[in-house]
């Protein structure tokens, strides 16, 4: 059994509780896929504090310095690709094919993050007086608490701790208990490039205590989460307290409407794609199918004939498009939402069984699922589910779409299919999401386009691409003259 340890102030050290937390594959529950420390609230202490007396030197050495490292990260997550896709696929279920694409989506952010250590760090502003030189100059938060979750566990703790360390801050990382071994396996390339000790500081744990006791550092000048909308309010009731910034990246229930004229394969193909990819756990998945009534009969004929053939197993196994729920409790919820379907007078027509053949009776496996004649009040379309079910909606406009799509109380990604530019830019004016995509899936960011959501979907600045130094960094604003 491989044990992975936290690493604080530079060293993998064991958790003094000496207790363990097994990290096992919802492929099958009886494979441990490794160990991660169950550690105490002082240890969240000590690593905060190795951060605080690196963050220092740290910011002093420059940012094209900083830069430098991540670009060797980059390389060692390439050399480890395969290992961590694997490694991901075991631990979280994702498929193989999806594992590889997030790992070098990884690979990519690094990139991106270490060629921003030659842009600009400030702007020069014009000043009333004329012997004056005034610009800005961006500044480190200091020391930034991560918390991540186990749908994307190479990429959404790559898309900050990278932007984290460029812009100068030291980093306590906390990860997902069910992705933890992915995560300690990214952490060692850090290690691996030589990072200066105590700059990224790794701590495993329940989030109920090693969580909370990071949140609730006081000493911390930045928290950056993305998990649960419950979760995140924890964050932000001791954010606020502690008058730290901090950045929320929660849930979606995310529409795609489907107009008359709109190309069927493409959009079938999309919301397939949006909807069931990643076994529906993404939080751009796609959740509601808001048709006009004239392609609904062709657009659900074809949908249900293209759901017929997803292939649900392993995800290890080259000829499975679906794998398992990440975990049990992800399992869970999937069926209990599909009751709550049931019951509240909506007609399941495709999928709603836990999978339970052969080898597949260990695992965490459910059928994509598809609910017709659903009303916008009922839970499963204004709930987040986290999984591989979809609720169709017929609208007789365009106009009743967007509102249809708008009554939700998230905002993070909302696509449109059509081949009417006037209706197109309609939507882009009148959706409130985030992530606004035309004749494209729901799911699936770019790493250099800022990426968050509007209402309970996002609280704080985006994340990604450049938009990310919004958080990290504060502005200073200089002033000089020559005398
Ligand atoms: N927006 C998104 O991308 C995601 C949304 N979700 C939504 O959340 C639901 C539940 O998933 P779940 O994994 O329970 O999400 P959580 O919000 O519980 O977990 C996200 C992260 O927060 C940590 N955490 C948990 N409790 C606390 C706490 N009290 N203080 C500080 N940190 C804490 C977790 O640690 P630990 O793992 O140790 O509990 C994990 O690292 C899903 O069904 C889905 O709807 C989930 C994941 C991602
Ligand atoms: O759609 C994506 O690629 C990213 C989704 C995401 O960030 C998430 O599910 O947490």
């Amino acid at each position: 059994m491989v044990v992975f340890q936290n690493y604080i102030n530079g060293e993998w050290l064991s958790s003094k509780s000496g207790e363990l937390i097994d990290s096992i594959s919802p492929a099958n529950r009886f494979e441990v896929v490794g160990q991660i420390q169950a550690s105490t609230i002082d240890e969240v202490e000590i690593a905060v504090q190795a951060a605080t007396e690196a963050k220092k030197a740290w910011r002093k050495l420059g940012q094209y310095q900083r830069g430098q490292y991540l670009y060797r990260v980059a390389e060692i997550l390439e050399e480890n690709l395969q290992d961590i896709a694997e490694t991901l696929t075991r631990e979280m279920g994702k498929t193989l094919p999806e594992a590889i694409g997030e790992t070098s989506r990884g690979i990519a952010i690094l990139r991106y993050y270490a060629a921003e250590g030659m842009r600009k760090d400030g702007d020069v502003i014009p000043s009333s007086e004329k012997d004056a030189l005034m610009f800005t100059k961006r500044t480190p938060l200091g020391v930034v608490g991560i918390i991540t979750p186990w749908n994307f566990p190479v990429a959404i703790p790559i898309w900050k701790i990278a932007p984290a360390l460029v812009y100068g801050n030291a980093v306590v990382f906390k990860p997902a208990s069910e992705s933890a071994v992915t995560a300690a396996k990214i952490v060692e390339c850090f290690n691996r490039a030589g990072l200066p000790k105590g700059v990224l500081n790794f701590i495993t744990g329940k989030g109920s205590t090693v969580g909370d006791a990071l949140i609730n550092n006081k000493h911390l000048n930045g928290i950056t989460f993305t998990g649960s909308e419950q979760t995140g309010k924890l964050v932000a009731e001791a954010a606020s307290r502690n008058n730290v910034k901090y950045q929320l990246e929660m849930g979606g229930k995310n529409p795609v409407i489907v107009l008359n004229d709109a190309d069927i394969e493409s959009a079938v193909a999309g919301v397939l794609s949006g909807a069931f990819k990643s076994t529906g756990q993404k939080c751009t998945a796609s959740s509601r199918v808001i048709l006009e009534a004239g392609i609904y009969d062709k657009f659900k004929e074809h949908l249900l004939s293209e759901s017929a053939k997803i292939t649900i197993d392993n995800g290890l196994e080259t000829t499975t498009w679906m794998g398992p729920c990440a975990s049990e409790s992800q399992l869970n919820t999937v069926l209990e939402y599909i009751e709550i379907g049931k019951q509240e007078g909506a007609s399941l027509i495709f999928g709603g069984n836990r999978l339970e053949q052969g080898e597949l009776a260990n695992g965490f496996y459910v059928e994509p699922t598809i609910f017709e004649d659903v009303a916008p009040s009922m839970r499963i379309a204004r709930e987040e589910i986290f999984g591989p079910v979809i609720a169709l909606i017929k609208v007789d406009s365009l106009e009743e779409a967007i509102s249809v799509a708008n009554d939700s109380d998230y905002g993070l990604s909302a696509s449109l299919y059509t081949t009417n530019i006037g209706a197109a830019l309609e939507f882009i004016d009148d959706v409130e999401a985030g992530l606004v995509r035309v004749n494209a899936e729901s799911a699936g960011v770019e790493l250099q386009a800022p990426f968050g959501g509007m209402k309970s979907s996002s609280t704080g600045t985006r994340e990604q691409g450049e938009a990310a130094k919004e958080f990290y960094t504060a502005v200073k604003t200089v002033f000089i003259k020559s005398k």
